[in-house]
């Protein structure tokens, strides 16, 4: 499908703003057309808006050094992909793995990164705490819209590398929140580094890339049962 021609402009200027491989404008374009279809998983599919919701803000990550380095990288709670596909387009170096739990939409992903020629990248159909070959093995976790602060870092604790990074991409800036990630963070090895106000398009609310780091092994204990950091928060 083509887009039109100021869609495919911005998706260029994203491409430049970002430094992305060439070809990445019109394999950006790939993504938001297979986004336009009513089974996609997500309610944004209208192109024009996909572009600031999905890709733009998916690609802030990449203003993190960390990200920018990583070889391996998780996406919890993937959905439609975001932002696990957009940061594998624009890292051809990493492994990405789209973690998501129900399977229509881990089909759903595979088919758009088909689409958009994203081969470096694996669609995990697993809940995160499950993901037993993950254990260990990521420089980077990113979640976006998943969970409470306090149930991501449970997530991605066991599944950092020393020295790795859970990346959360939040909205508005909430106190009882992020005291809440603190305090779980500390329990499962994790400190907060960073909290990096991002804007990825007009009129995008007070967006903020969490970072925190694995300073200190996660006890054998975690991952918990499916289901528990959820019930039962830390
Ligand atoms: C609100 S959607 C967000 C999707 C995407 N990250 C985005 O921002 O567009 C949350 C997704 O996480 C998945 N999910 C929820 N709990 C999960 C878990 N424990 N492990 C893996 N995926 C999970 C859901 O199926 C859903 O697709």
């Amino acid at each position: 499908m083509s887009l039109p021609d100021a869609v495919q402009k911005r998706l260029d200027a994203l491409a430049r703003q970002y430094s992305l491989p060439d070809d990445s404008g019109e394999r950006l374009g790939a993504l938001l057309s297979a986004l336009d279809d009513e089974h996609a998983p997500t309610t944004v599919r209208e192109p024009a808006a996909g572009i600031g919701v999905h890709l733009a803000d998916s690609l802030t990550g990449l203003e993190l050094a960390d990200v920018r380095a990583a070889s391996v990288i998780a996406d919890l709670g993937a959905g439609a992909g975001f932002p696990g596909l957009p940061l594998a387009l624009a890292l051809p170096q990493a492994r990405v793995a789209l973690v998501e739990s129900i399977a229509r939409k881990c089909a759903f992903i595979s088919a758009a990164a088909d689409a958009a020629r994203i081969d470096n990248v694996e669609v995990v159909p697993a809940r995160a705490e499950e993901w037993a070959a993950g254990v260990g093995q990521n420089d980077v976790v990113t979640a976006r819209a998943l969970a409470p602060l306090a149930i991501l870092v449970e997530y991605a604790a066991p599944l950092l590398r020393d020295g790795g990074v859970l990346v959360a991409w939040k909205g508005r800036r909430d106190a009882d929140e992020e005291a809440d990630g603190a305090r779980a963070a500390a329990i499962v090895g994790l400190e907060l580094e960073q909290i990096l106000p991002v804007a990825p398009y007009a009129g995008a609310d007070h967006r903020h890339l969490h970072v925190l780091r694995k300073i200190a092994p996660t006890p054998d204990r975690f991952p918990r049962r499916a289901g528990m950091a959820r019930k039962r928060p830390l």
